[in-house]
This record gives C-alpha cells, sequence and structure tokens, in this order.
C-alpha cells in the first residue's frame, strides 16, 4: 500500500513517530510541535497501513470533544466510519467499560454518575446523619479528602487511622458516604476509574480480554495523567510494549488534581524498551509568540528542558494593555474584537478569551452582549449544571433508577408539592435505619401508614409522578418523554412564578434541553440500548465541555484549564495581576508557582497570530475592591517583544475614592494623605494611596501607579502631590 500521502504532511520525526514499528513510544514536545496530529496520523497509519482492526486501538484524549474530533479527523483521512475504535477520556472509556461490565463489577444495571455537586449535597446529608458539625467538619474538606484517597486507589477498608482521632472520624465519614452511594446506584467521578482498576485487577479472565484486544493504546496529553490512570493504562497494556504516549512536561497543569510529571519519568523506567522522540519545530505561534512563551517557561528550575523553534516570521509583537479597572479591561478586549471581526475578517470563533478563574468570564459576557456579539462559554455555567437543568435531569434519574438519592433529594419538593423538612426527615430516618433507599423508604411509610394523611398523600403524589413516566417510557422516543416529563412535574410554573426573574430563560434553557436530548438521538450509536441511561450518562460526563447552543459562529470564552490542546489566531489572555495569576494560592509556594508558570505558558502557546495580555490596576472581584500589582509573568516577558497599547476612545475616569476603598478609604496615611487618595508623582504618574508605614523621616508610602503598578515610597524624597478628584 502506498503510505506517502498519510506521511508526506509530517516532518522527519514525526514522521518516524507516526511509522514506528512495535515497542512504546513516548513523544516528548513543546507546544505546538504537532504532538496531537502526530497521534492521530498514528492511528490512521495503524489501520491503514499496518491493518490493525478497529477495535484493536484504544485512544484517550483530554475532553470529549477532542475524542469527537479525532474520530472526525481519522475518518476524513480515511473516508471510513470508525465507530468501532475506542476513543474518549479516561472518564468516558471507564464509563463505557462498567457500562458494559455492570454485573461483573456488582453494579445496578442503570447505574448513574453523580458529578461534584451531587457528592458536595450527598457529603452534607452524610455528616448532618452523623450528627457532625460543618464548622468543624467542612463538607469541601471532607470532599477533597474522599476524591484524593479514590484518586491514590484507597478504599475505607484500606484506611488505618492509626488512633488519630480526627482521621478516625474523616474514615468513618467515607465509609457511611460510601455506603449511600451503592445503596442509591452512584458512581462519583473518581470511582469510574477507581472501580474499572479494581474489576481488572479482580478478574485476570476479563483483563485477559482487554489485553489481546488492545494492541495499540494511546495517549494524548500523557504530563497530566495521575496515579490510578497511569495504573489503569499499565494494567491494560501489561506486557505488550504498545503504549503510544505523547506529551509535554512544561504544559503539566493537573498537579493540584493528583496528576503526576514523574508518570513521564516512570514510564521511561516502568517501560526500558520505550523510544523517546523530540519534536522541536512549532507550527502553532509566530517568531515573537512562541520567543515569549520560551522566555516564560525558562523561569521554572524543574524542566525536563527542550528546544521550540519555529520557521515562522516573526510576526505582530505581543500586545499589553493596562486597564483601569476590570470593566474597563473586558471593553477593551470586546472592541479589539469587534475591530479583528468587522475589519480584518476574522471570524469570531478565531478569537479567544481566557481567563485563570470562572468568576472572571461574566463581565466579558455581559460586554460581549452588550455589543451585540455571539459567545460560547467553555466551563463556565455549564448548560448541563444550571439549576433548572438539573433539576430536569434529577427527575429523568429517577426515571431511570428510583434507588438515585441524590436525584431523590433534589427534586422531591422541587417544585414545592407540601413535602415538608419533618416528614423528609422521616424518609431519611428511616432509609437508614433499614438501610434502603429514600425511595423505598417513603415507600415503606406510606404502606406502614407512619405519615399522616396529608403527608402521605403528597409523597404518593410524587411517587406516582415517576412511575407513571417510567410506563410511558416504553412508548415514545426520548426527547418526547423528556418533554411530556418536564410538563408533568410542574417545574415550567414553578419557575414562572418564581421572583428572581429568571423564569423565561429557565423555561427556554428547558427547552433547549428538549433539543439537545432529540440531537443526542439522532447521534447514537443505534446498538445503544438503553437511551435515557447513555443520555445521561452524556449529561454528567459533558457537563463541562457542552453548551446547548454550541453551533453559531462565536467568540470563545474559557479557563486556561480547559484551553488545553486548543489553539486560536487571536488570544487574549486576560487578568494577569499578582493574586490572581498567579492565583493567591500559588504565589508562596514555589511547585505551585511553577504550575501558574506553566499554566501562563498553556495560554500563550494558545496564539497562533496575535497575542493581547492585559491587566487591570483596580479589581473588583469576590465582592473585594483590589488595586493588584501587574503580575510578575508579564516581566518575565522579554521587554522587545512587547508592545504597550492604549485603548483608543475610552475615558480613564477615576472613580471616587471614598466609594471605591470601602471600609478603609479615608484613613490617614503617613504625610497628611489618606489611603484612596490619588497623587502624582513626576516620574510614576498618577496612582492610588494604598498604606503607609513608619513616620517621620522613615515613613514610606506605597501607592499603586497606573503605569508602574504598586511601588513603596519614602515619604521624604517622594515629589509627590495630591492630583484630581
Ligand atoms: N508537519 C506539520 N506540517 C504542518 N502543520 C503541522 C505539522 N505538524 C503540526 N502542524 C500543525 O501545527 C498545529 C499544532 O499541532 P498540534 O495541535 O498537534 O500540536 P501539539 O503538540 O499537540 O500542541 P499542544 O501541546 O498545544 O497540545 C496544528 O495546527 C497542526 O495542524
Ligand atoms: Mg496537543
Amino acid at each position: 500500500m502506498d503510505v506517502t500521502p498519510l506521511l508526506d504532511s509530517l516532518n522527519e520525526p514525526q514522521r518516524q513517530a507516526v511509522s514506528a514499528d512495535s515497542g512504546n513510544l513516548l513523544v516528548l514536545a513543546g507546544a505546538g510541535s504537532g504532538k496531537t496530529r502526530v497521534l492521530v496520523y498514528r492511528i490512521a497509519w495503524l489501520l491503514q497501513v499496518a491493518q490493525v482492526p478497529q477495535w484493536g486501538i484504544l485512544a484517550v484524549t483530554f475532553t470529549n470533544k477532542a475524542a469527537r474530533e479525532m474520530r472526525g479527523r481519522i475518518e476524513e483521512m480515511l473516508g471510513t466510519p470508525v465507530g468501532g475504535m475506542w476513543v474518549g477520556t479516561f472518564h468516558g472509556l471507564t464509563h463505557r467499560f462498567l457500562r458494559a461490565h455492570w454485573q461483573d463489577a456488582k453494579l445496578p444495571q442503570h447505574f448513574q454518575i453523580m458529578d461534584a455537586d451531587d457528592q458536595f449535597r450527598s457529603i452534607k446529608r452524610t455528616l448532618k446523619a452523623m450528627q457532625l458539625d460543618e464548622s468543624r467538619w467542612p463538607p469541601r474538606q471532607v470532599q477533597g479528602f474522599i476524591n484524593k484517597q479514590k484518586d491514590e486507589g484507597l478504599r475505607p477498608s484500606h484506611l488505618d487511622p492509626a488512633g488519630d482521632f480526627y482521621m478516625e472520624k474523616m474514615v468513618e465519614v467515607y465509609r457511611e458516604y460510601e455506603s449511600a452511594r451503592i445503596q442509591a446506584g452512584l458512581l462519583d467521578f473518581a470511582d469510574l476509574l477507581l472501580s474499572s482498576l479494581e474489576l481488572l485487577r479482580e478478574r485476570p479472565d476479563i483483563l485477559h480480554h482487554y489485553q489481546q484486544r488492545f494492541r495499540h493504546i494511546l495517549v494524548d496529553e500523557f504530563q497530566d495523567t495521575n496515579a490510578i490512570q497511569y495504573a489503569w493504562l499499565r494494567l491494560l497494556s501489561g506486557n505488550n510494549d504498545n503504549l503510544f504516549a505523547v506529551g509535554d512536561d512544561d504544559q503539566s497543569i493537573y498537579g493540584w488534581r493528583g496528576a503526576r510529571v514523574e508518570n513521564i519519568q516512570s514510564f521511561q523506567q516502568d517501560y526500558p524498551n520505550t523510544r523517546t522522540v523530540r519534536l522541536e519545530q512549532n507550527y502553532r505561534s509566530t517568531g515573537n509568540i512562541l520567543a515569549a512563551a520560551n522566555a516564560l517557561i525558562a523561569n521554572n528550575p524543574t524542566r525536563l528542558g527542550k528546544n521550540l523553534w519555529t520557521d515562522d516570521s516573526d510576526g505582530e509583537p505581543i500586545r499589553r494593555y493596562t486597564a483601569f479597572n476590570e470593566v474597563e479591561e473586558s471593553r477593551f478586549v470586546v472592541e479589539r474584537i469587534r475591530g479583528f471581526v468587522q475589519n480584518e475578517g476574522y471570524r469570531r470563533d478565531e478569537c479567544a478569551i481566557l481567563y485563570r478563574t470562572t468568576a472572571q468570564s461574566r463581565l466579558f459576557e455581559e460586554s460581549l452582549m452588550q455589543a451585540g456579539i455571539p459567545y460560547r462559554v467553555y466551563g463556565g455555567l455549564r448548560f448541563f449544571e444550571r439549576a433548572e437543568i438539573r433539576d430536569a435531569l434529577a427527575y429523568l434519574r429517577l426515571v431511570s433508577n428510583p434507588d438515585d438519592d441524590a436525584a431523590f433529594e433534589r427534586v422531591v419538593n422541587t417544585p414545592t408539592r407540601g413535602i415538608g423538612e419533618r416528614t423528609l426527615e422521616m424518609v431519611r430516618q428511616q432509609s437508614r435505619e433499614s438501610r434502603v433507599s429514600l425511595w423505598r423508604a417513603a415507600e415503606d411509610l406510606i404502606r406502614t401508614s407512619a405519615l399522616g394523611p396529608r403527608a402521605s398523600g403528597a409523597v404518593r403524589r410524587f411517587l406516582d409522578l415517576i412511575l407513571e413516566q417510567r410506563r410511558i417510557d416504553a412508548e415514545l422516543d426520548l426527547a418526547e418523554t423528556v418533554n411530556r416529563l418536564i410538563q408533568a412535574t410542574g417545574l415550567p410554573d414553578f419557575y414562572l412564578k418564581s421572583k428572581d426573574g429568571k423564569g423565561q430563560d429557565r423555561i427556554e434553557n428547558l427547552e433547549q434541553l428538549v433539543d439537545t436530548v432529540a440531537r443526542f438521538e439522532q447521534d447514537l450509536d443505534p446498538e445503544e440500548g438503553d437511551i435515557l441511561g447513555a443520555f445521561l450518562a452524556h449529561a454528567a460526563l459533558e457537563a463541562g465541555e457542552t453548551q446547548a447552543d454550541a453551533y453559531e459562529d462565536s467568540v470563545q470564552l474559557m479557563t486556561l484549564h480547559s484551553a488545553k490542546g486548543l489553539e486560536f489566531p487571536i488570544v487574549f489572555l486576560v487578568g494577569l495581576e499578582e493574586g490572581l495569576f498567579p492565583h493567591s494560592l500559588s504565589a508562596e509556594d514555589p511547585e505551585r508557582l511553577e504550575e501558574e508558570r506553566r499554566l501562563c505558558y498553556v495560554g500563550m502557546t494558545r496564539a497562533m497570530q496575535q497575542l493581547f495580555v492585559t491587566h487591570a490596576e483596580n479589581r473588583r472581584l469576590y465582592g473585594r475592591e483590589d488595586y493588584p500589582a501587574p503580575s510578575r509573568f508579564l516581566r518575565e516577558l522579554p521587554p522587545d517583544l512587547v508592545e504597550e497599547v492604549r485603548a483608543a476612545g475610552v475615558a480613564r475616569r477615576h472613580p471616587a475614592p471614598a466609594a471605591k476603598m470601602a471600609g478603609k478609604a479615608g484613613a490617614a496615611a503617613a504625610g497628611g494623605y489618606q489611603l484612596g487618595q490619588h497623587v502624582r508623582h513626576p516620574k510614576f504618574g498618577e496612582g492610588v494611596v494604598l498604606s503607609s508605614e513608619g513616620s517621620g523621616t522613615n515613613a514610606r508610602i506605597q501607592v499603586n501607579f497606573r503605569e508602574v503598578g504598586a511601588k513603596w515610597l519614602v515619604l521624604a524624597y517622594a515629589r509627590l502631590e495630591p492630583a484630581g478628584s
């Protein structure tokens, strides 16, 4: 067979990786060097040239979207469908595996996935049932503890508190949480991996089957696998020497979630028979963008080290914009995007706004909305996470599995149907005592007439509502079932009457849910028997990625974490301020600071043609007002690659100090100045007094200058004068 067309559009090291003979292979290379491209071509090569059957290939991607694109790409290249391959995220693949082996894994056939929010609520319920005080046992902390144990492969029985009271309690909560979860027929995200791993360990026959089957295992973004994911890969590959991993240690950004860059080193040790290929040519970014990103990441002391070059031209300089405050920052960005789209022929989806925390998206959304520019947020307020969608999904989950306690709790009295807290407490009590689900407990209480007649009637009506839907489920298509269910629940009326003014939006979202279901049904593999179950899994697994309106050409908004692997012609990296990016939680800890820098590197290297970096001198976030210094990452960019830009026609007006510095405004600072007062310096320009210390000739004053950021000045020499307002 002629393999030239496949290999033609690759450089030499890429070609070697794609067409390598058997054995493990690690592609270790920087951003934009074609790692993902190599992975895709490798699969095409395996199918077409090495004649590997589709079902012999397993590929792990970072997002479900990436998996779909990968499949699409390969189908395009080969001109034939490749549905038999297993391509997906760790969660998606292990879910598929457990669905196929639910009996072996001792799971209910229609087990559902509980997301982070379900998990959080369930932990709160567990704490309450155990009469533990939330202030001493903060649910978030407990949740972190449980997930960490699972990510390390540890069930409660593996943990030995060794007389430590705190640990003893934590393990007890973990155990209780587990039994409630199992009783409800639910798996949390970490369970998907852990349960698959356990099943493979316990059942050599099943393990053997998959080891025989997956003759090739390929992994993208290998640097971000955690211990349990790596263990799963090792188990599946066995002694087959069939792992093909691509990654970049400089882009490891999930250390906080237990990902370990060391896996890259372990890989080479655990698999001595591994060939390492390095790619050094970057095909994505202009010379300036690449040089700036390289300079930034060079500040990290612990790197495996690599070179990256491009034969693209230098291109535009990196543009840096200093906004007066966060609102102005968002307006500047939106103005520029409008310019690119209207005057320079860019599509909207060629422009991306990347930020450190999800809370930053709101202002950009508002500015875009005002400007009438369509946009899409990834990882922000996600469609499947909106309250009304979660309510509707909870009903669906109960239809699929009445024992789903998380769903039961969520909607038993939403909309309000006269089931009071006292009744609910009785149901919970009954469920705890007889170790059955809330649903069964409710049935028991009705049967034994333990509830008063009114409460009993209300609970009965709720149970009947769900049972009724279970009956019609079989006869209609899923979209119609969902539509009927939504109407029957009374949710639309309930939202319309609620006073938060969002009723109409919520109803539109419910309508979108029905559309989403219809689309999902159309695209579904006809072999999939349990459509409802498949849809619910889709909603849980893709919650972070998809929005229902994902089809229009729109500006892309996302956190830096979700930008991994993607590329955009125009990138705005916003909020480059100390405390925000690097994040305040990370600035003190050298390891976490390195991770923040890698995150910045990831952000910069998403840009193909133009990169903007912006920061605000004054920011209100989480209800707090701050005067943050520009991020240290800005200083780490070589000055000759950076150009300062000014917004045309944006008035720089100063807010009244008293209003802006709530709490401390007007307090006396040294030298007769007041905190929050506007001052002018002959060299640094205008700024705002932040604080002062010392007195007399030692007095120092801290001023946040618009142009140069915060500085401490010795008052006696400072030549400050009051300014403006
Ligand atoms: N040999 C090549 N010829 C032309 N274009 C290439 C070549 N290799 C890669 N590219 C292009 O370069 C860009 C970056 O490639 P790719 O996304 O595969 O890089 P990556 O190493 O996976 O990046 P990241 O580390 O950000 O995930 C893509 O647009 C890709 O099509
Ligand atoms: Mg990639």
